[in-house]
């Protein structure tokens, strides 16, 4: 799914409205309805309905829904907001078709308005502002918000929550932002939906086909998509009839000092279950019998220290090398992986301490091969950019320039995990869940991208596979076995499923 700017989404809207062709009004007609039928399915016409509508053309869809839910027997009381004698025409429209229906109570608002009672029964249609809002709530509006929030109303929100911005709220004011129990956005997502810190004001969300241009959606580039099952599907390789483990690829994991072997252990594992033909994991002496004994299937190779990395390792006959997973920060530590990083001849990932350790030092990422893949969470991304963001499209803007600078690939872990490309584009992943926040749930995420490398995936493709692949096993070991319990462990088992999934 393409995920448009608001200034697209209106292109969008006029390309279908010329080339369908179909009038506007008629279109809102449309979407209208979408809405109309979604809300009919989860609120029966005794629950009392209350429509807030702004000036503009998510007024007049709530207007247009007031109409529809009123002929279905609802009971329906409209305030529409006029403050500037200003609505737009399809919300003029639509007023008109309101009132010469003559079933619903309605309230113009042209100074201030004496707010209706909400109680728990009521359902909220929220009208107000759509697409179109261009600065954050203020005055008559904020205040509007602030009493549909506090009250104990359930509140549908039709294409976004009033008061959140298209894509980016980090200047936004937060308590003038409608607080959602369900979002019936239209055609698709907004970049906004997808930050965890808006989380709070979507309650659930569904899109709503409402059929505008697919000829304009195919042929219109956009910087952020999010990745589904059937962008993944052809990325798969086939496993050739004739495949040995010497055509498989061969992967390095150098990870784990003494006391975090069990990072090393997870990476390597989901590296084998990645289907590499051979995974060699580089660790120091003392994590020599745990290693034997918790993976059988990986080669050990031992490094000089008894506790930790300390030199860097020939990668000439690997082909491809993951670092980091529980590698501790300790100087010499530091010293062998820029070492490593700068002779390496593979394909690389980097994840936790060895992005810590970048951040420490952060004069060598200019030195770092391009290309290189990095997996930080947004705690280690903020300590890598240097501060904290003050909020994730902040955060996500940040990481998305830091891998253009780079030309490097940047995999900003979460929920909607996002992978920056060097080119300036983002995938957003649609696996994966809440109950993948878990220790070890990032080690195993470097190995099954450490082993699609191997296996001669292309940066992008190992990166695009690699998350989806992840946050599926973790979708499936969910469905079985619950969020609650759910450890990095689980996930490294349920790549089999994975990929059965993905090659059905
Ligand atoms: N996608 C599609 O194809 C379809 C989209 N449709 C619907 O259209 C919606 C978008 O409609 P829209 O463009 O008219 O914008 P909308 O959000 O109603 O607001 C504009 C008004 O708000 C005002 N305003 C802005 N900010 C403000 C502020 N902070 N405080 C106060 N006022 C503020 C602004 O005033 P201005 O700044 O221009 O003076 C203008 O008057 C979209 O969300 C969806 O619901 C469907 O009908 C059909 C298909
Ligand atoms: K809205």
């Amino acid at each position: 799914m393409k995920i448009f700017t608001s200034a697209q989404i209106h292109e969008l809207d006029k390309y279908t409205i010329e080339h369908e062709p179909i009038s506007s009004l008629n279109l809102m007609e449309r979407a209208a309805k979408a809405l109309k039928r979604a809300i009919e399915e989860e609120w029966s016409n005794r629950t009392p309905v209350v429509v807030f509508a702004g000036p503009g053309n998510n007024g007049g869809d709530a207007l247009a829904v007031a109409r529809m839910l009123s002929e279905d027997g609802y009971d329906v009381s409209v305030y529409l907001f006029n403050v500037q004698n200003k609505l737009s025409a399809d919300c003029l429209a639509n007023k008109k078709r309101l009132l010469d229906a003559k079933r619903v109570k309605f309230t113009e608002i042209t100074t201030n308005l004496d707010p209706p009672k909400l109680n728990a029964e009521t359902l909220v249609v929220d009208g107000l502002f759509g697409s179109g809002l261009n600065k954050p709530l203020a005055g008559g509006f904020a205040a509007m918000v602030k009493y549909i929030n506090q009250s104990p109303a359930k509140v549908v929100s039709i294409d976004i929550p009033s008061g959140l911005m298209t894509e980016d709220n980090s200047y936004n004011i937060h308590a003038n932002i409608i607080r959602a129990s369900l979002t019936l956005t239209l055609q698709q997502k907004k970049l906004s939906m997808l930050m965890a810190d808006n989380q709070q004001y979507l309650g659930r969300l569904r899109v709503l086909d409402i059929r505008l241009s697919q000829e304009f959606i195919q042929n219109t580039e956009c910087q952020c998509r999010i990745l589904e099952e059937n962008d993944i599907r052809p990325l798969l390789k086939s496993r050739s009839d004739f495949a040995h483990k010497g055509s498989m690829g061969n992967a390095l994991l150098i990870a784990g000092s003494y006391g975090m072997s069990g990072a090393s252990v997870l990476a390597t594992k989901a590296c084998l279950r990645t289907g590499a033909g051979k995974v060699t994991a580089h660790t120091p002496k003392r994590n020599y019998e745990i290693m034997q004994i918790s993976v059988p299937e990986a080669v050990l190779q031992m490094d000089a220290e008894e506790t930790i990395f300390s030199e860097p390792v020939d990668t000439e006959m690997f082909d491809a090398l993951g670092v980091g997973p529980g590698l501790g920060q300790n100087e010499t530590t530091a010293i062998a992986l820029i070492a490593q990083l700068r002779r390496a001849t593979c394909p690389l990932v980097i994840d936790a301490d060895a992005l810590n350790i970048l951040s420490s030092h952060r004069a060598w990422m200019q030195q770092l091969p391009k290309n290189i893949i990095m997996t930080p969470h947004p705690k280690e991304f903020d300590r890598l950019a240097g501060n904290a963001s003050s909020s994730c499209t902040e955060r996500l803007m940040k990481a998305s320039e830091l891998a253009e600078r780079l030309q490097a690939y940047i995999i900003l872990k979460g929920h909607y995990s996002a992978l920056c490309h060097p080119d300036g584009k983002i995938d957003f992943c649609s696996t994966g869940n809440s109950g993948m926040a878990t220790a070890g749930s990032g080690d195993v995420l470097t190995g099954i991208i450490t082993g699609l490398l191997a296996r001669g995936y292309k940066q992008e493709d190992a990166c695009r596979l690699g998350m989806h692949l992840h946050g599926l096993a973790g979708d499936l070991a969910a469905k079985d076995l619950g969020k609650e319990s759910l450890i990095a462990s689980d996930i490294i088992q349920y790549l089999p499923k994975a990929f059965l999934r993905l090659e059905e």
